[in-house]
């Protein structure tokens, strides 16, 4: 099973979120790849068997213009298998906190397999720790299934 961190991130916080992921896939033994989005080869989208998106927020509750390629493609391939999780930073004193993460996370649940998502105040902190370790579980636990069934 193939799972890819597809990220975008202007001021790091993002960055080091999708680095504290990557890390917690890589402690239970999942052959995860850590991608920049714009190094992300777009078109080998549907050859992952999960995918989590990483982004900020921008504007009034906006995706940022890099993820739209991305946002696109989800919705234009045959994605309807795929695990996939939605997560991100925002910053709550904006009216739409997190809206990226709200965007990605209501057309990957209708594209595709969706197990989770994660919205990070800022930056991940100590106190983030659990409900990031929470949000690999559940994605490394749909893929358990996934194998169980044999399909
Ligand atoms: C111009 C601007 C607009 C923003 N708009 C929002 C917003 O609507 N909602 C939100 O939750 N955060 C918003 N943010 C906060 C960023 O999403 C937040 O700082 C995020 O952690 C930045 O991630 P990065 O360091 O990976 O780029 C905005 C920040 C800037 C500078």
């Amino acid at each position: 099973m193939k799972i890819a961190i597809v990220y975008a991130s202007k001021t790091g916080n993002t960055e080091e979120l999708a680095y504290l992921l990557w890390s917690l896939f890589l402690q239970k033994n999942r052959d995860t790849a850590l991608f920049r989005v714009d190094q992300f080869p777009v078109w080998e989208l549907a050859g992952f068997d999960a995918v989590v998106v990483g982004t900020y927020t921008w504007g009034n509750g906006e995706i940022p213009y890099e993820m739209m390629e991305l946002y696109r493609a989800f919705e234009t391939l045959e994605v309807s298998s795929m695990i996939t999780g939605a997560a991100g930073t925002g910053d709550s004193g904006y009216p739409r906190y997190c809206g990226a993460v709200d965007e990605f996370r209501d057309m990957l649940y209708v594209q595709t397999n969706l197990a989770a998502t994660l919205k990070i105040e800022v930056i991940p902190q100590a106190k983030d720790l659990e409900r990031c370790k929470k949000f690999v579980d559940a994605i490394v636990q749909r893929i358990n299934q996934r194998i169980a069934l044999g399909s």
